[in-house]
């Protein structure tokens, strides 16, 4: 028997063994990819206790994804689960601080550039969105080398120095989908079209060199724009760089920075490399989201 039909059969009766195969399947990891196997494979990790299972099924609830979307029943499910899970309990005491939604609608995008297209919204994420996501981020900072779910290679220090992770598609929790949802409204695109959110730290001397967010690894489609968020300003130096087009950008908590990464026929726009330069003090916490045309996950 393989490994995999192994790992098939205890997912059964083993909650770690559910939970494994759902991410192989969701992320095509030893086996083609399969959402819908993934999706009923993470029903059954949930029904077997597993706590990461559990609340990958709130956040599908909430999300519509595997199932009709129920808010409702989502922060219903969050609340018994608060009960003996701190994560989904600090989730729910954070669910009525949520204000980017909010935002949205009151802020004006300051244009930075028409063409290429650079805009700033300023404020759009609160200080407590901004520090939810680097607590949120940080453990898998910590173990980016190893816990690699999205089956590419992360970190290339000749490229990008810092820490850096992505929240990994099942736990994106209810205040993750929040703020997604809010880059998606702002940039005019469909959540499920960005790649899951970066969370990035630079310490002193750390800098992510020159380079276009044109394409991933994968070269399956284009990633036509980015969207970075400051998610604190305790540091020195690390703007963000357009050397080609003499813009340099440092923004404040919470701001966001929109740039498009193609021209208007879809191609790469050379223009647009850039670069987040070395931080000389303090530590930068960086979110970024990069944006395709078309579903992320198939
Ligand atoms: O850290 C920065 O200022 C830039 C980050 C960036 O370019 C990216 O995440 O693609
Ligand atoms: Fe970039």
């Amino acid at each position: 028997m393989s490994d995999l039909q192994d790992l098939e059969l205890r997912a059964q009766t083993e909650p770690n063994a559910a939970m494994d195969m759902a991410e192989r399947l969701l992320l095509g990891i030893e086996t083609k990819p399969d959402q819908k196997a993934a999706y009923k494979m993470i029903q059954q990790a949930a029904r077997l206790g597993h706590p990461d299972g559990r609340r990958a099924w709130v956040y599908m609830t909430n999300a519509g994804i595997g199932r009709k979307a129920d808010a409702k029943a989502a922060k219903e499910m969050l609340a018994e689960l608060a009960q003996e899970d701190r994560f989904a309990a600090l989730q729910l005491a954070f669910l009525d601080h949520l204000s980017c939604e909010k935002r949205l609608a009151e802020v004006e995008p300051k244009i930075i550039s028409q063409d290429p297209y650079i805009a700033l919204y300023p404020q759009l994420f609160s200080p407590a969105e901004c520090r939810y996501l680097a607590v949120l981020g940080t453990p898998w900072l910590e173990k980016a080398g190893i816990l690699d779910l999205s089956g590419e290679g992360r970190t290339d220090e000749k490229v990008r120095d810092a820490h850096s992770c992505s929240i990994p598609n099942l736990a994106e929790d209810l205040i993750v989908q929040a703020v997604n949802r809010c880059i998606a409204k702002a940039t005019g695109t469909e959540a499920g079209w960005g790649e899951p959110l970066n969370i990035l730290k630079y310490t002193p001397g750390q800098q992510y060199k020159p380079h276009h967010d044109g394409t991933g690894s994968d070269n399956v489609s284009v990633r036509t724009l980015t969207a970075l968020i400051w998610l604190n300003d305790q540091f020195e130096g690390g703007e963000t760089d357009f050397p080609k087009i003499n813009v340099r950008v440092r923004g404040g908590v919470g701001d966001m920075l929109v740039f498009k990464n193609v021209r208007d026929d879809g191609s790469f726009d050379e223009r647009m490399i850039h670069a987040g330069l070395p931080v000389t003090e303090g530590v930068k916490w960086m979110a970024s989201r990069w944006i395709r045309t078309e579903n992320y996950l198939k």
